[in-house]
């Protein structure tokens, strides 16, 4: 390692803050870390509370998501030190450069570039549900389709017992969300029976059973692989609600099937295999799909194995979804996990955490409504 680099690396590990900032502003590079475990200069300066030379290192380049070798990053050695000044500069850096991604990934979607511009090399574990990555090779999906989404749908799932499962063993639902589900559910209905509920996503059934239960005006529910739509079929949902078979990227557009339907009073989304710029789309078309006053959730397993960057990626959703007039909060949701569940399945989508952040964004009423 070179000098300036090492002199850095012990500059935010010590006291002297004014000569971790010189070495900073000389141009030595903020993404250092040690190679024997992995702590990057933030991490070591977030651990010792040195506000400053975060904020200095931030501002030169240093990468906020960096994992040391036990796949922890600087914001939780800043929590674990309890320095919540550096936290909040953590998350507001983070947040602004997610938000700058996300803007140019938007404009990258609409004006594909010839030369990928440097950010496209970016490799920030951005606001993508655990279920949404592979590092498999893709053959070109339809337009607008990504590689996982278009791989999933084209292939086999199976029931089994209190799970569905793809070809992989990856779990697509498991039954031990359902008090998630029914909490969502609550959400969705509300007390009344009068809403016209919209779910994205039959997987095990779990929440239509629950939107059923509790009454709605209209359920309809969007599903977009073939085998999923034959077992809503075979228990009995082309009867109890207006089920689409179709990606929702298409029944939701003008002119799709479910887009017939809209407005909506309540809109659920939980699809499997897509990710945050997916998301994204779906938000666009919020605005258009609800009533005044309707409600929007969506199942939060965003970031499900980092408790930071799960905290940056609501706070992202948040921001995007005020930008668009929808107000977002996150209720806490008790959960409990048993190791066993994961038995045969291929990849763990929940780790350990026991309390879910239930989204609940609503749109506003019109004036003398509501
Ligand atoms: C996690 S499961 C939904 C579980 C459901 N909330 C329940 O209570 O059982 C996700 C479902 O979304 C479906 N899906 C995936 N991508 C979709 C898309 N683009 N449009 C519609 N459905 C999709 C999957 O086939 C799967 O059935």
């Amino acid at each position: 390692m070179e000098d300036g680099a090492l002199a850095l690396l012990r500059a935010c590990a010590g006291e002297d803050e004014d000569a971790a900032i010189a070495l900073i502003r000389s141009g030595v590079d903020p993404a250092q870390y040690d190679d024997a475990t992995g702590a990057s200069c933030l991490m070591l300066a977030a651990a010792r509370g040195a506000a400053r030379v975060c904020a200095a290192l931030l501002q030169a380049g240093a990468p906020w998501n960096a994992l040391d070798r036990r796949g922890r990053c600087a914001g939780e050695y800043a929590l674990d030190g309890s320095h919540q000044q550096i936290v909040d500069i953590i998350v507001d850096h983070a947040v602004r450069c997610e938000l700058l991604l996300g803007a140019i990934g938007r404009n990258e979607r609409l004006n594909p570039p010839h030369i990928a511009p440097a950010s496209a090399a970016h490799s920030t574990p951005t606001a993508a549900p655990a279920a949404a990555t592979s590092a498999a090779p893709c053959e070109a999906p339809a337009a607008a389709q990504s590689c996982e989404s278009a791989r999933y749908l084209s292939r086999a799932v199976r029931y089994d017992g209190d799970r569905l499962l793809d070809e992989a063993d990856d779990a697509v639902m498991m039954e031990w969300e359902r008090p998630l589900m029914a909490a969502h559910a609550h959400v969705l209905c509300g007390d009344a029976h009068d809403r016209r509920v919209l779910n994205i996503g039959f997987g095990m059934g779990i929440i239509d059973g629950l939107i059923h239960e509790r009454g709605a005006a209209a359920h309809t529910i969007i599903e977009a692989h073939p085998a999923v739509v034959a077992k809503a079929r075979r228990d009995g949902w082309a009867e109890r609600a207006s089920l689409v078979e179709a990606r929702w990227q298409d029944a939701l557009v003008p002119g799709g099937a479910a887009r017939a339907l809209a407005p909506y009073d309540a809109i659920f989304y939980d699809a499997y295999a897509e990710d945050y710029s997916d998301m994204r789309e779906l938000h666009a078309l919020l605005p258009e799909l609800l009533a005044p006053g309707g409600v929007y959730s969506f199942f939060n397993g965003l970031c499900p194995d980092n408790i930071f960057f799960h905290g940056v990626v609501c706070q992202l959703v948040q921001l995007e979804l005020a930008e668009l007039g929808l107000a977002c909060e996150f209720h806490p949701v008790p959960i409990s996990v048993a190791e066993a569940e994961w038995v045969g399945v291929a990849r763990k989508y929940w780790h350990g955490r026991d309390t879910y952040y239930l989204p609940v964004a609503q749109l506003p009423y019109k004036e003398n409504e509501g």
